[in-house]
């Protein structure tokens, strides 16, 4: 496969090629490369890890620190689950580029409940259908992702439900490098026997601790469900402890065990009071462990604002206790299945923070008497107290049976409405069976008795010697299949699209390929109802069908209210027909900086005419927005509505080399006669061929203020920079200088 052209959108088509023979690079998680005491220009980072060949720094690094994209420690996770798999792997590309090495692959909704594998390229709800197809060209993508960006990625997704041990094994061999496994899951959320669950897991877990596979448990999903989410900290403690030492025992490595910790509550109850001595007494008890750090996603809404707030907040803790891996919800979780520009945002959002808050406990601690050790004491003994009553009962099973696990109340406390599970009830029930006697398969990284002996005592160590190597030693013993359904495939889906697949048109998309969906923020000056309403009306008059508020905000019960809305545009945009002018070409700081200091210069400006319109014209001066005085340049302001003769008067008074004349008022065009005015001025004063005239204002449109005889016009968007750049350069011309 060729790298990736950073000009040219990755080839679907070329990933589907010849999949049958992709073989993964390598085996299990890639951790990232701490750089201790990192230094990138002035800037010393204490918590960073290797920076990219290829990234997008957040806007701020674009714009004001020419793209410093510092890298911190943590794995960045961006979760994807648009249920077409060759738009995920574009989403992907974007996400490595802002910062995310932990692709994790949403299933597609009820995965769990399929008794076997799904091949082939369906498309998925909520998530892809998993399937060996989808994974091998989403991990082909990311080697030549990875390539492009200078960084190994993660490729993750879940090991769980009835088909939990087959899924594991397809993941071992095709080099999946994260997954999901806890039989708890099953168990509670999934609904699935108990005793099936963990002889799967154990299964699942020895064959994940032969690929090297990071797991992550799935405590975090009884904050979900939990009615109050700070109410079941003990038992999540606990329910860490038990798919830790679990894993541990079925043959995992400890730094292979993530456990998933989420935050219990959030704001506005006074979260930090809950969550922080939850996450220090949890990596108290499981210091061994890696963490895996999530922001609360039980309380999330349709404000996209909020889940970002709640996102930084979960950061602190991480950076107050520890992660590993920090984990990024997208912001729109709470509306949509995750859109494109969320999952960047996410990617963003997890950088800024986390290098922002670098070096943070070189300069605070967590202290060491109050509040804090005391709840961490209480949330300890509360989370012993429920182990030892678990064990009491007869352990896990029992206990589950007896409802102990997402009770409402605060253990002790009780209140009988926990998710209570028959043992030998659920999904799978009666499915499991003892091994004869003469069990044997030749396959390695099978957990449990396995008679290899009855065949060959040498083999036991490597029972799939018996048989030349199974498929973790053989991958050309891998049944693949390419695809089950002629209709529901990826080749049908990429026909339909191939309109907008590298061709000249394009059309707005969220998660998919010419979707048509927009989104549109609008206030509306009326009450929270009448304004859902009013905004489909709109909606309808901005041509877009589907329309569908996704978030109201009340600003005020009858002034106002925030909406935003989604809807779908039916039309496309042939970029070949666009009217696209040259890019302004603009000089750099330092080249600027030298200039001015070679040689100086000084300028007259103002607002002339009857124009008190200042704030452009500051904009273009002030250092504050970038301004010309920024590179030296000396400015005379003269203020606003100043006379077109005052200010040539003061260019002669003070010899200056240029007037800037600023206009924003253009009836009858008088912001083009003032221009005239100045220009025939300078010509009547005789000090034309010494000046610069440079005339701004969002209603100038720079080539018919060129015929009225200035020297350049800026129209709206114009900077400092551009003003600048042009002075330097058209004196530069006035005095034949290279
Ligand atoms: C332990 C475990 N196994 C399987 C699944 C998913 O498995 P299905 O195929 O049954 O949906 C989950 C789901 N949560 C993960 C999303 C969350 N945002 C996360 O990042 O953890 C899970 O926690």
């Amino acid at each position: 496969m060729k790298k990736l052209d950073i000009n040219k959108k990755l080839d679907v088509r070329e990933i589907l090629d010849d999949l049958e023979n992709y073989r993964p690079k390598r085996r299990g998680w890639t951790w990232r490369e701490k750089i201790d005491n990192l230094q990138i220009g002035p800037h010393t980072y204490n918590d960073c890890s290797k920076p990219l060949k290829n990234s997008i720094g957040i806007p701020a690094a674009v714009q004001y620190f020419d793209n410093l994209d510092p890298q911190p420690k943590e794995t960045i996770t961006t979760e994807i689950a648009s249920g077409r798999f060759e738009d995920d792997i574009r989403r992907m590309r974007m996400a490595a580029w802002h910062g995310a090495d932990h692709m994790m692959v949403i299933r597609t909704a009820g995965q769990s409940h399929f008794d076997g594998l799904i091949e082939g390229t369906p498309q998925g709800i909520g998530g892809i259908p998993v399937t060996r197809k989808q994974i091998r060209a989403q991990r082909k993508a990311i080697d030549l992702i990875e390539e492009e960006v200078g960084r190994p990625i993660n490729y993750h997704s879940y090991v769980s439900g009835v088909a939990g041990p087959e899924v594991a094994v397809m993941f071992a061999e095709e080099g999946v490098n994260g997954a999901h496994q806890d039989p708890q899951y099953n168990v509670l959320y999934r609904n699935i026997n108990m005793i099936r669950s963990f002889v799967d897991a154990a299964e699942s877990k020895k064959v994940m601790a032969w690929a090297d596979i990071a797991q992550i448990d799935g405590a975090h999903n009884a904050n979900a469900t939990a009615r109050d989410a700070w109410k079941v900290m003990p038992e999540l403690i606990v329910q860490h402890a038990i798919n830790a030492i679990f894993s541990y025992k079925a043959g995992m490595k400890k730094e292979n065990i993530c456990l998933s910790t989420v935050p219990p509550s959030a704001s506005p109850v006074p979260c930090m009071k809950y969550d922080l001595p939850y996450a220090v007494a949890l990596r108290d008890f499981l210091s061994e462990y890696k963490m895996r750090a999530q922001q609360n996603t039980k309380y999330i809404t349709s404000s996209s604002r909020e889940a970002t707030v709640t996102h930084v907040m979960n950061m602190m803790i991480s950076k107050l206790t520890r992660a590993d891996i920090q984990s990024t919800i997208t912001p729109d979780e709470g509306r949509n299945v995750p859109w494109h520009m969320y999952n960047i945002e996410a990617c963003d959002t997890a950088k800024q923070t986390l290098v922002g808050l670098d070096g943070l406990m070189d300069m605070v601690e967590i202290k060491k008497d109050g509040y804090l050790p005391k709840k961490v004491r209480e949330l300890k003994e509360r989370a012993v107290l429920f182990l030892e009553e678990l064990i009491e009962v007869g352990g896990y099973f029992e206990a589950v049976e007896k409802g102990f696990f997402v009770d409402s109340g605060m253990y002790p406390e009780r209140n009988g409405d926990g998710i209570g599970r028959k043992i030998n009830g659920g999904i799978g029930a009666g499915t499991v069976f003892e091994r004869d006697e003469d069990y044997m398969a030749p396959v390695t990284a099978h957990f449990g008795y396995n008679n290899v002996a009855q065949y060959d005592p040498d083999a036991i160590d490597n029972p799939s010697s018996l048989i030349g190597g199974c498929t973790f030693e053989k991958p050309e013993k891998i049944v693949y299949i390419d695809e089950l359904d002629e209709n529901d495939n990826v080749y049908i889906r990429l026909d339909e699209t191939e309109k907008y697949r590298n061709s000249n048109l394009i059309k707005p998309e969220v998660e998919w390929l010419a979707d048509g969906t927009v989104q549109v923020e609008l206030f509306l000056p009326t009450s929270k109802r009448i304004a859902e309403f009013a905004a489909l009306e709109f909606a309808k008059k901005m041509n877009l069908s589907d329309p569908e508020v996704i978030h109201s905000e009340v600003m005020h019960p009858s002034e106002g209210t925030r909406i935003q809305l989604k809807g779908k545009l039916d039309f496309d945009v042939d970029i070949t027909k666009l009217d696209i002018p040259p890019e302004a070409e603009v000089l750099s700081d330092e080249e600027l900086w030298a200039e001015i200091e070679r040689k100086p210069m000084k300028v007259v400006a103002a607002t002339v005419g009857e124009d008190e319109h200042s704030v452009g014209l500051r904009e273009v001066i002030d250092i504050k927005h970038g301004g010309i005085e920024k590179w030296g340049i000396e400015v005379e302001y003269l203020g606003t509505s100043c006379p077109v003769e005052k200010l040539v008067d003061a260019a002669i008074e003070l010899n200056a080399d240029a007037i800037l004349a600023s206009t924003i008022i253009s009836h009858d065009d008088i912001h083009y006669k003032n221009m005239k005015r100045i220009h025939e001025l300078c010509v009547e004063k005789g000090i034309r061929d010494k000046i610069i005239i440079a005339c701004g204002g969002t209603q100038v449109t720079p080539e018919i203020a060129v015929k009225q005889g200035v020297d350049a016009g800026f129209g709206r968007g114009s900077k400092g920079i551009h003003v600048a750049t042009f002075l330097v350069k058209k004196r530069k011309e006035m005095n034949n200088e290279s």
